[in-house]
């Protein structure tokens, strides 16, 4: 049967970008993104303002829901140490599998911890099953309209502390409205918005909410 859109983006990083280096992997995703076909990685503009937030947190535990192609993990964990703890959560099992591959191709599949399911049923299983205390940082991009269901859950299963950063994507395009409007009110986060483009996209405006648990 024909490639889906995704399996054609692994296929264009194998034939274009060098194995076990991962710029060069984020380089030909980019590329594919902005030159061929739109697909919904963060992408490299929005993907810079992710890298000052990891770089000034330097998480040793990290979260990220929604893998997708594997794009941001790779982004991510380049970022950081052997040592550190990055679990990154896709439900969808086809996108799971191109992401393995990718993150394989990258040569980052020691320093990411890929689970395929429901972060509905992952979030409150990382303490037992993951081994995880609390988390330094959160990378949320999954789907809109569980961003709030997700952050509670992570709330009530004791997985924030004071000054976990907790990042969410498109807070513009499509929007997550009630979830931007939770970070911000609550009161229990201290939130700021970070205006961007959308991924391969010259014209439209997307943005981060960068939200730190007040503890
Ligand atoms: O679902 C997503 N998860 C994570 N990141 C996403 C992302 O970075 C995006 F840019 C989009 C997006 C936004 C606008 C648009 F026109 C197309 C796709 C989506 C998305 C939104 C609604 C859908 F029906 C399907 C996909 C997502
Ligand atoms: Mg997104």
């Amino acid at each position: 049967s024909a490639m889906s859109k995704e399996q054609r983006v692994l296929q264009y990083v194998q034939q274009n970008a060098s194995r076990g280096d991962p710029d060069s992997v984020l380089a030909a995703v980019d590329k594919f993104g902005w030159e061929t076909e739109w697909a919904m990685n963060l992408g490299d503009v929005k993907g810079a303002i992710l890298d000052r937030f990891v770089k000034e947190t330097a998480p040793q535990t990290m979260l990220e829901l929604g893998t997708y192609m594997g794009y941001s993990a790779i982004r991510i964990a380049r970022l950081l140490p052997e040592t550190a703890k990055f679990m990154t959560v896709e439900f969808d099992q086809e996108n799971a599998a191109v992401a393995r591959e990718m993150i394989e191709f990258a040569g980052l599949q020691n320093r990411i911890i890929q689970i395929t399911s429901d972060t509905a049923d992952v979030i409150p299983q990382l303490k037992t099953k993951y081994d995880v205390e609390t988390l330094d940082m959160v990378f949320i991009d999954h789907w809109k309209d569980v961003y709030v269901r997700d952050i509670k859950l992570l709330e009530t299963n004791k997985l924030l502390r004071k000054g976990t950063v907790v990042v969410a994507d498109n807070i513009i395009k499509p929007g997550a409205p009630e979830y931007a409007e939770y970070v911000r009110t609550c009161g229990k986060y201290d939130s700021t918005f970070h205006e961007s483009r959308f991924e391969y996209s010259n014209d439209d405006i997307d943005g981060l909410e960068k939200s730190v648990f007040r503890g």
